[in-house]
């Protein structure tokens, strides 16, 4: 009873604020009514159901095509949202202005409830204090250290994959084995911690609880909205009995998987501590031999300046943060990378050619880290899968201040005027295209859309030097800018090369009959039926005889 009664006043008050603050964007013209854009096909809806399109490629190339640098789109009840590649205007919301374009409020309030207080649930001082400690962990240096433990867990996905495939060419569900490569490496060298051995089906608890994370966060959809202003008006006592009975599809499952999340990953942040505090000795003995982020975290926290120190619970929430942003970003950037060689026997060969040669040159051992990062055309593979097969394709803003966006070029208003700038007002939700942003023909050239490899192989176009983009990658967004970009982007290059280099030197991997479609989500993920909501990715693999691959 009471609870229901809570319930409906947090949703009253809920639906008072956004009607508000529609109002008030319905009422107040501002420069958003003079951007051109497409219009609205449903006044309920606006474009929601076009951007939420697992198959709307086409909508978001029409877009970028129509709009090179920002265009007016429709939220829910003629909302009016920002649609945003123009690099100067990016550069101003990534970096310049990055505390004006936060992520928003529900999205930094669940990640603080689902992982803790890491780094996707703080913002301003706090963060950067976080980031302070963390960037030298994930430094090209660390990465080094980290070497023997990505090729240990790659040769163990090797041998697993070999299993299936020795009796003759086998079809292998690569998006799979990629998902639970990225999760033991991260596990491995992220926190020192084993998920899953490879080699045998088994499930870890911990795992499982962060693969269901996403899946279950949609099933909250519109809900989630409402969490600030829950935790606004709830004291935090009741929350959780509350919770526990409140009518909302998800919320249950997700309370457990916060609740699994905390203890698992304070049960290996106490293992850690205890070890580091016993000495090297225990420290070696491991997983991760004390070489992994959360081991190196610990000791320069302990070594940091009092006022630079995490406390507990901040280290702890930065392990199940960590795991997660590092999960099915990686693992889908790498089915991709798989997929399209198996498209391109010849670039497979070519880079096959490249691994081998690396290799021999170390007597057939594995390739040392200097080595592996230059080796040109498996770079250049993994930067044009980058460029454009985005992961995570739209980041998502809201101004919470009004504020004016700077454009790298002028942009011809509704009124026939031209706009230098535009006035974005208060609470205006912004949605960056990190994808038109990385296949804009303006700056990559008519072929932008293509994916070719060989173009890293000579100078890029100067158009793309002097678009200034701001990304923190090779002229990129995929890993976006600022503050908040991926802390984890060399990371993950790294794992995406030894996970080739290991790959390619042992299969050959082609297409099979099976239709393949990408589907448009927060990550990117293939299936075998058009909008699939089952990640699949199924891919013919041999086991190379080297000797006639070499011939
Ligand atoms: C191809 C793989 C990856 C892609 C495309 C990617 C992309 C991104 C992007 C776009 C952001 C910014 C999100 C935002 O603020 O809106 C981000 C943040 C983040 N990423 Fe990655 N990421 C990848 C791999 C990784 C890996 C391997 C790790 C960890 C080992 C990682 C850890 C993080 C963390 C912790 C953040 C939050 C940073 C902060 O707010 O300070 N990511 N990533």
């Amino acid at each position: 009873m009471l609870s229901s009664a809570i319930l409906q006043a947090v949703l009253i008050c809920g639906s008072t604020l956004f009607l508000w603050r529609l109002f008030r964007q319905l009422l107040v013209k501002s420069d958003l009514d003079n951007i051109p854009g497409l219009p609205s096909p449903s006044y309920l809806y606006g474009h929601v159901q076009q951007l939420r399109d697992k198959q709307g490629w086409a909508f978001y190339r029409e877009l970028a095509e129509k709009y090179p640098a920002v265009a007016r789109l429709s939220g829910p009840l003629g909302r009016k949202l920002l649609f945003v590649h123009d690099p100067k205007a990016m550069h101003y919301i990534a970096v310049k202005e990055q505390e004006t374009f936060q992520e928003a409020e529900w999205f930094t309030s669940l990640t603080n409830r689902a992982f803790g207080p890491g780094l996707l649930a703080t913002q301003g001082d706090h963060h950067r204090k976080q980031r302070k400690l963390l960037n030298p962990v994930f430094s090209i240096n660390h990465m080094r250290h980290m070497m023997p433990t990505f090729y240990h867990v790659t040769h163990k996905l090797r041998e697993a994959i070999e299993q299936r495939v020795v009796q003759g060419p086998t079809e292998v569900d690569m998006v799979m084995w990629m998902g639970r490569t990225a999760l033991e490496l991260v596990g491995q060298a992220g926190l020192g911690y084993s998920f899953d051995k490879l080699t045998e089906e088994s499930a870890d608890e911990f795992g499982e609880a962060l693969k269901s994370m996403a899946p279950t966060m949609a099933t909250l959809g519109v809900f989630l909205q409402f969490l600030p202003l829950v935790e606004a008006l709830i004291p935090e006592c009741l929350l959780e009995p509350l919770g526990k009975i409140a009518p909302i599809p998800g919320l249950r499952d997700i309370m457990h998987i916060s609740k699994t999340l905390k203890q698992k990953s304070t049960e290996i942040f106490m293992q850690k501590k205890t070890a580091l505090l016993q000495g090297d000795e225990a420290l070696a003995m491991q997983v991760g031999e004390g070489k992994d982020i959360m081991s190196v975290l610990l000791r320069a926290n302990m070594t940091a300046a009092v006022e630079d120190r995490l406390d507990e619970r901040e280290l702890i929430g930065q392990m199940s943060t960590i795991t997660f942003a590092a999960m099915d970003t990686t693992s889908n950037a790498l089915s991709i990378t798989l997929w399209r060689l198996a498209q391109n026997q010849q670039v497979q060969d070519r880079v096959r050619q490249e691994i081998f040669a690396a290799r021999d040159s170390q007597g057939g051992k594995d390739i040392p880290y200097d080595d592996l990062v230059s080796l040109p055309f498996l770079d250049a593979i993994c930067r044009e899968t980058l460029r454009v097969h985005v992961p995570a394709p739209m980041r998502f803003r809201e101004a919470r201040k009004d504020s004016v966006l700077p454009l790298s070029e002028p942009i011809r208003g509704l009124d026939g005027k031209l706009m230098h700038e535009i006035f974005v007002p208060k609470d205006t939700h912004v949605f960056v295209s990190i994808n038109a942003s990385n296949t804009n023909p303006a700056i990559w050239g008519p072929d932008a859309h293509e994916w070719k490899p060989e173009r890293w192989l000579s100078p890029l176009p100067e158009t793309v030097s002097n678009a200034n983009m701001p990304g923190v990658y090779s002229n990129l967004m995929t890993f976006w800018a600022g503050g908040r970009a991926c802390i984890g982007f060399k990371f993950s290059q790294l794992e995406m090369k030894v996970v080739l280099a290991v790959l390619l030197s042992t299969f050959k991997f082609e297409l099979t009959e099976k239709a393949i479609y990408w589907n448009i989500a927060p990550i990117v993920y293939p299936s075998v039926v058009p909008d699939g909501s089952k990640p699949e990715l199924p891919i013919k693999v041999t086991l190379l005889d080297r000797d006639v691959t070499e011939a």
